[in-house]
Formats: C-alpha cells, structure tokens, sequence
C-alpha cells in the first residue's frame, strides 16, 4: 500500500496566540453551527455518522477576545503531567466534541501544513519548508479578522482542490486506492471509496475525546485535544480524524493570518486537470500545487490539536478514491487522559517568535532545527524533499517513457493512415 506524509507546514506571521482566552466559561447559549468542511454544504461526509465539522460563531469569538482573562475555575498541572491534569478536569473545563453548542475557541490566526502521504507506490512525501510571509496589511488583518465567511470567491469549489484528477496514465501499481485497491483512473474507484476508507478505517475518535484549556502558566498553549479517561484510549496506527476546513485557493494562504492552516502536498497530475476536472488535453504532467487547508473558521476537533516535539500523532495526506485529504494518526497508543499532540515543526513557531511549550521540555524552546516528524522521527525538511524527489523520480520518468510510446504509436497510426 502507498503511503506518504503529509506535512504539517505553518506559514502564517507572528500571532499572539499565546495568551490565555478570555474566558473560559462555555454555556449553551455559545453557538455553533454544523457544516460541511467547505462551508458550502456540499462536501463528501454524507455516509459518515460521527463525523461534526463546526463553524465557530462569530459574535462569540468577538466575545472571548475582546473580554479580560478571567480566572481559571480548574487548575492543571503544567507541562509534562498532561494525563494527570487532565483526567483532573472538571466537566465545566471539558468540551464534549459532541456537544457543539459548548464549543469555542479563542481568535488565533495560524497557518499549519500536513504530512502527505501520496499515490505513488512507496512515494513518501514531505514538503518544502514553508515560505517566510511578510507582515500583513491593514487589510489582510482586517480580512483575517472579519467574523463572516470568507468571500466565497477565496473558496475553491468543493470538488477543486481535494479531489485531484489522476494522470491517467500512471496505472498497475503505480496508484492505487487507499480503500479498494484499484486505480482511480479505472473508474472503478469513485467518491464511495473515500466514505468507506472514513467509515472502516477511522476509529470513533470523537467519541473518546474532549477539548479542554491545557495548563495555565508557562505550559498554557490554549485549548488542547485529551483523551477521555473513561475511554480506551487509541493504539498506534489508528486514524483518529480528518483535518477539515476551507480549502484556499493557491497563494491565498500567504495573505492570510491564520494558524490553522495546513498543507496537503502537491501529487503528480496531468497538465490541464484543474481541481479534478479535465481542462484541456496535454501531454505534459507537473506536480500539483500544495493546497491549504484552512481551519480558522470551519474545521473539526482536530484544529484544537496542539504540538509537541515528541507528538503521540502524526498528519498524513491519505488518497482515497480520487480524495485526497490529511489524516491524523495516532503514532503510539495513547493513554486515556494524555493530551493529543501533532508536531508542527520549527517554522511555526519562528514565523511567530514563539517558543513551543510543549511538555518535552520543562522550558519555552525552539522545536528541532528544519525538522519534520514523518515516520515516527524527526526528519530534516531538506533531506525528506531529496528523498521524495528521488521517490517520485521512477515515476515521472514512467509517465515521460509512455507519453512517448504513446506519441510514436500514433504517429505510426498517422502515417498508415496517410498511405493508405
Ligand atoms: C492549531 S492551534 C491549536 C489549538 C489552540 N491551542 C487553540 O486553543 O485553539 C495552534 C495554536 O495553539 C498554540 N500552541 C499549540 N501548540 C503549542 C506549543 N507547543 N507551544 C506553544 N503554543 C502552542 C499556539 O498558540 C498555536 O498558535
């Protein structure tokens, strides 16, 4: 089975997202709507039960940003002794990821990335380090800031960017499906494939865990993914969920201030094949644009995930169907009570001047130098693009060797024609 990371890539500028939110009180007049992941009410969850993406109400994000901090009911251990501090929380502490109404989040502004996994055989992905943004404008912090959707003409169709046409060409065990096995291009393989990966392959995640604000003091990282202590907890290898958003156009995520953003790596495609729809024919093929996935404003529970240098989750970039989307998967087995972590890598932290504050370490440090986490261990950014170029390699040289064979069979084709 084909598998690559998925980067988790953080492009945005400095934010301020350290500080505590300025309450951390949720009742049930806090209102969150559901929606599909594109906020278009379109999107491909239909067939998958548990699955709550959730806007997060503006006027309440307004609300906890503009208020002073108010004291803390429950106090947390910091740092390290995550398991314990959470299974210590109150229930007024805890969100249940399903009880929407009582969900909230602070106003933070971030871009993130994820590991890819690709549909090459044996493709391993990583992406390139992340562009450095320049500072804002007025008005991309205006932008940023404004409490409505985004202009629905940031917002690539549903079906653009996720769902990438493959070359047609790349067949047998070059891609497969990572549900059915076949290849896309057979058109045996469709959306279907995409519901029964989510439906048989991820575990109930929402149902074991809960959002909750980390510890206050030096750890306090905001609100935090934690396994629920009556729970299992999850073993190593299970998929806990999808990291859903708004899909940004190309470029856009570099006029956004937002944290959430992650980066679903570019796949090899056939020129001309744009957001999955066939444009023109050509012969050249080229690597996708990255496509970013933006949870600002419309996302899941994942979004509250925060990062470690020593993550219990990784972010991969799964293709099912003709699907491709970031995944999160637990890289241990995860105690009830820990805290979900995912790594989000240096640049995160340096594009903002923060300190991660994990709890790998009992001080604010810089995560490890130009590293991504792929595989279970830090890999340098540099050596996993080599690596993936090299992986790729084989593949692109396939597609150059067929379009030729192609392009000489029906030249030949051409030429009987013509004599006869
Ligand atoms: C994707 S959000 C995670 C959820 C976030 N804690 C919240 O309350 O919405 C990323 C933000 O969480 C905080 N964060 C996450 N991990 C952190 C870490 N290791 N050190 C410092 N801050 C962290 C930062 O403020 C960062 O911008």
């Amino acid at each position: 089975m084909p598998k690559t990371r998925a980067t988790k890539k953080f492009l945005s500028p400095p934010s301020s997202s350290g500080s505590p939110p300025a309450s951390d009180k949720f009742d049930a007049s806090d209102k969150f709507e559901a929606f599909d992941w594109t906020g278009q009410n379109r999107f491909i969850v239909p067939g998958v039960t548990r699955i709550q993406t959730y806007r997060v109400d503006p006027s309440r994000w307004t609300h906890l940003t503009s208020k002073p901090s108010s004291s803390l009911p429950v106090s947390h251990s910091s740092g390290s002794d995550e398991s314990s501090s959470s299974s210590s929380s109150s229930d007024n502490d805890a969100m249940d990821i399903d009880s929407p109404t009582r969900m909230t989040t602070r106003s933070m502004t971030h871009n993130g990335g994820a590991h890819t996994r690709t549909n090459v055989k044996g493709g391993k992905r990583s992406a390139p380090p992340p562009p450095t943004n320049p500072r804002p404008t007025k008005r991309q912090r205006t932008a940023a800031s404004d409490e409505t959707p985004s202009d629905s003409s940031d917002i690539l169709p549903p079906e653009a960017l996720p769902i990438m046409q493959l070359p047609r060409n790349l067949k047998g065990a070059d891609v497969f499906c990572l549900n059915c096995g076949r290849t896309p291009s057979s058109g045996k393989c469709n959306i279907n494939c995409y519901r029964e990966f989510r439906n048989t392959h991820f575990v109930p995640a929402e149902s074991k865990i809960h959002i909750r604000r980390t510890a206050p003091g030096t750890h306090y990282t905001g609100l935090g993914v934690y396994v629920n202590s009556d729970s299992t907890g999850f073993r190593e290898g299970d998929y806990l969920g999808e990291y859903l958003g708004v899909i940004l156009p190309p470029g856009a995520h570099e006029t956004l201030e937002s944290d959430y953003v992650f980066t679903l790596d570019g796949v090899i495609r056939q020129k001309g094949d744009e957001g999955g729809r066939r444009v023109t024919r050509s012969s050249h093929h080229e690597v996708a644009p990255e496509v970013y996935i933006d949870a600002a404003k419309y996302g899941n529970w994942t979004r509250f995930v925060n990062s470690a240098c020593s993550p219990n989750v990784e972010a991969l970039t799964e293709q099912a169907g003709r699907v491709r989307m970031v995944v999160y998967r637990a890289v241990r087995a995860i105690r009830p009570g820990e805290q979900l972590f995912v790594y989000y890598g240096k640049g995160y932290f340096t594009a903002r001047r923060l300190k991660c504050l994990c709890p790998d370490d009992s001080e604010p440090h810089t995560p490890p130098e130009d590293t991504i986490y792929v595989g279970g261990k830090y890999s340098n950014v540099d050596d996993q693009i080599a690596s993936t170029m090299q992986e790729l390699r084989p593949a692109l040289e396939r597609l150059k060797r067929q379009e030729k064979q192609e392009r000489e069979r029906r030249e030949r084709r051409m030429r009987r024609h013509r004599r006869k």
